[in-house]
């Protein structure tokens, strides 16, 4: 697929994060794979209100998050988490948001390293179609030093579909098609607000 064609297809996926207003703060970076071989993908400017669409909104990478060519942008700072998914997996797409019920989770479970879902219709959306699928997402620590996340969030990346919490940050995403990935992030997100209104009316799993 053209550079043209993935930039749209991401941009609209952005606008549509934007409209659920996961993006407080310049929070969030997302990525598209544009090439194979050698790989390459689009991946959101650093710093940027991810609420306005403009035509610096990506910039386009190789396989070590590298500038390709003469561009003025300066890639997501978490584009190294973004490397490894496409570098790891057959992945298209991966999505990076800071949702307060994300944090919230990953706090509330991060001693156990996981959180686990069960029994809920929404799983399906995952591609998990068993009646007693059990859905597993781990948490990682948050680490300032990006590299270093990198290195923490790697091992955690072994399909072409997945999901990775860091710790009072937020949760990263991937998946085999844009569309997928879109449907798996807002299925965490859901599982994360069911849990969170559960606890709040005092019930605990
Ligand atoms: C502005 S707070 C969030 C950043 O520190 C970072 O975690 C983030 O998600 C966005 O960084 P960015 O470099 O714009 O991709
Ligand atoms: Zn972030």
């Amino acid at each position: 697929m053209s550079v043209t064609a993935r930039w749209l297809e991401l941009a609209d996926i952005k606008d549509e994060l934007a409209a659920r207003d996961w993006f407080p703060g310049t929070s969030g970076n997302l990525a598209i794979r544009v090439e194979d071989d050698p790989l390459t993908f689009l991946v959101t400017a650093s710093g940027r209100d991810k609420r306005k669409r403009t035509p610096d909104d990506f910039v386009l990478v190789d396989a070590f998050g590298r500038l390709i060519g003469e561009q003025t942008g300066k890639p997501s700072a978490e584009t190294l988490l973004h490397v490894e998914v496409f570098n790891r997996t057959e992945a298209t797409c991966s999505l990076h948001v800071h949702t307060i019920d994300n944090n919230v989770i990953s706090e509330l479970y991060a001693a156990r390293g996981e959180v686990v879902f069960t029994g809920q219709e929404i799983i399906k959306a995952l591609d998990y179609w068993e009646e007693d699928a059990i859905v597993r997402v781990p948490i990682i620590d948050n680490h300032a030093d990006i590299p270093t996340l990198a290195a923490a969030f790697a091992p955690h990346v072994r399909s072409s579909a997945g999901a990775v919490l860091i710790r009072n940050h937020g949760i990263t995403v991937w998946g085999e098609t844009p569309a997928a990935t879109k449907r798996y992030l807002e299925a965490y997100e859901f599982l994360f607000s069911y849990t969170l209104k559960l606890r709040a009316l005092g019930v605990h799993s």
